[in-house]
């Protein structure tokens, strides 16, 4: 990325090493101060910007505005402040102890036991992100994921079941975006007789800075233009949880602890033993004030944030934050084994801490845009596991791959619409009817990106228990009860349309060339 404030190159060293050395020295020092000193006046710069933004602010949002403007100032100086990717040379393994195997938890089956726990938890759920990417308007959390069914139905229902199963009352929070707001609570209406008490709050919404003046490119808090604001990654929950009253709330409810993850991971469910870890500690050890659910790499998951030991603490690395040489090291699953699954347990009073001391430092994820009208821009993120090196006795769990079952793609929605999947009350789980517990690695092509237009070429879900490997690259249209096993490629060249015959058993084999069924 290329900011303003970049660095000069260094003067041209005079005769002798020694002068060079002095001169170097000298110019390392003045090309320091330029540095600091132009920092200080970009962010002198924003300041004057954002004041003059908030003089455009409505009375009865001024206080609201103020906050949200100086929550964004703070997150900008950070990122003038930081180095925006990491030193690779300063990555030390993990210590050990510091993620521990899922397996030995202690399992809980005292009734009594579960109840007290759960009376003290709180689910969240990041709710703030769009269907955009998968072809789809409005929040992603109302697109179906199975039986029409969609996320936030089937996080209804887990939840629901859970009150009713144990006699307790978790509540459900969800983090919605200035985005998604609105349709969330439209669509919520309809959960009125279901047995969950549920609580929204939206997260912060900031002004998108332009690329080379890094200056805001709103110009009034008035105007309806949400082009020039986005909302700054999952990282701001604590502080939005906090500002919008509920952390106070819910500590004052008796809450302990909260489990927070992203609405689309399907496979993150309220997990008894993880539960009973955090809130009830062996002897000797002790509770951790954050816990990060880790599982093991694979080839599908190159893209997930990891875990590192740096500069003396755990740290989440993101791929944002890899220096460009190093990608393809990080997206390797010998050197990085594990990833966050994002499912994160956090303690409320440690969390009310942080935020109130101002300790929460994560790291500023730029993310750089570019608008319809041309402009390119920079948004400021920072994610929700990068608060781990804030909390005290912070670990990972290294939780099965159950735990983590994502809908980025339509390809993850193939295989959780499929038979691969059992739904129970709203929980997913792997078939047992499949022989290996390993799921099938899918890559559809662009044609299948939209979920209206996946659903067109899909006369139903094909049958997966036995595929390990698919791939469909073309205008390819699949008929009903059709199934796939092995591995299999589907190759419809430009200009060639593959229909695969209704019934067809395709087992290892490679279908390419032109195929048409036609009604007469
Ligand atoms: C950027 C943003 C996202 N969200 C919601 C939308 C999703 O439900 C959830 C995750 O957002 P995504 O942008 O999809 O994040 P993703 O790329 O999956 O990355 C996260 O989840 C990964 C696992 O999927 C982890 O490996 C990464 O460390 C973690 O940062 O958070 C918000 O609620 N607010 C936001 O501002």
């Amino acid at each position: 990325m290329n900011v303003s404030f970049s660095t000069n190159s260094l003067g041209i060293p005079a005769n002798s090493s020694r002068n060079r050395l002095m001169s170097l020295r000298e110019n390392t020092k003045s090309s320091e101060e330029w540095k600091s000193s132009t920092k200080r006046e970009t962010l002198g710069s924003l300041e004057g910007e954002l004041a003059k933004l908030l003089s455009t602010s409505s009375a009865e949002k001024l206080e609201l505005n103020r906050t949200e403007l100086s929550g964004f100032r703070n997150l900008f100086a950070r990122f003038l402040r930081a180095k925006p990717t990491v030193d690779w040379q300063k990555i030390e393994p993990l210590p050990e102890g510091s993620i521990r195997p899922y397996k030995n938890l202690t399992p809980v089956t005292d009734r009594d036991l579960i109840a007290a726990q759960l009376n003290k938890l709180v689910v969240v759920k990041l709710n703030g992100g769009l269907g955009t990417s998968m072809g789809c308007k409005g929040p992603k959390s109302v697109i179906s994921v199975r039986n029409d069914l969609t996320f936030l139905d089937l996080t209804m229902q887990q939840i629901q079941t859970l009150n009713k199963t144990y006699g307790v009352d978790v509540p459900l929070v969800l983090m919605n975006s200035f985005n998604t707001n609105e349709d969330t609570e439209k669509v919520l209406r309809k959960y009125a007789n279901v047995k969950v008490s549920v609580h929204t709050f939206s997260q912060s919404q900031y002004p998108r800075i332009n690329r080379e003046t890094l200056m805001p490119i709103v110009k009034s808090l008035e105007g309806e233009d949400n082009e020039c604001w986005y909302p700054p990654g999952h990282g701001n929950f604590y502080e939005a949880f906090h500002n919008s009253g509920l952390l106070d709330k819910f500590l004052a409810d008796g809450k302990e602890y909260c489990f927070l993850s992203n609405i689309d991971n399907m496979g993150a469910t309220v997990d008894l033993q993880i539960l009973n870890f955090v809130l009830n500690p062996t002897a000797g050890q002790v509770q951790p004030e954050f816990l990060m659910e880790v599982t093991n790499k694979t080839r599908a998951d190159v893209k997930g944030g990891t875990l590192i030991q740096y500069e003396g603490r755990l740290m989440l690395l993101e791929i944002a934050q890899v220096p460009k040489d190093y990608v393809d090291e990080f997206k390797s699953i010998s050197k990085f084994r594990i990833f966050n699954t994002n499912n994160l347990w956090a303690k409320l009073d440690a969390m009310k801490r942080v935020v109130k001391e101002n300790q929460l430092e994560m790291e500023v994820i730029v993310n750089p845009k570019h608008l319809d009208r041309g402009l390119d821009v920079i948004q400021l993120e920072t994610a929700a596991g990068a608060a781990i090196k804030s909390f005290r006795g912070a670990v990972g769990i290294n939780v099965p791959r159950a735990r983590f079952l994502p809908v980025k793609k339509t390809s993850d929605l193939l295989l959780l619409m499929s038979n691969l999947y059992d739904i129970d009350n709203g929980s997913l789980t792997l078939s047992h009817q499949r022989s290996f517990p390993s799921t099938p690695l899918v890559k559809l092509g662009s044609s299948f990106d939209k979920v209206k237009d996946y659903l067109a070429r899909f006369n139903g879900s094909p049958d997966l228990l036995e595929l390990d490997h698919l791939t469909v690259s073309g205008d390819v249209w699949f008929g009903k009860d059709v199934s796939l096993r092995g591995t299999v490629i589907i190759i419809a060249n430009h200009g060639e349309r593959i229909d695969i015959p209704p019934g067809s058993i395709l087992e290892n084999k490679i279908v390419s060339g032109n195929l048409r069924i036609l009604e007469h």
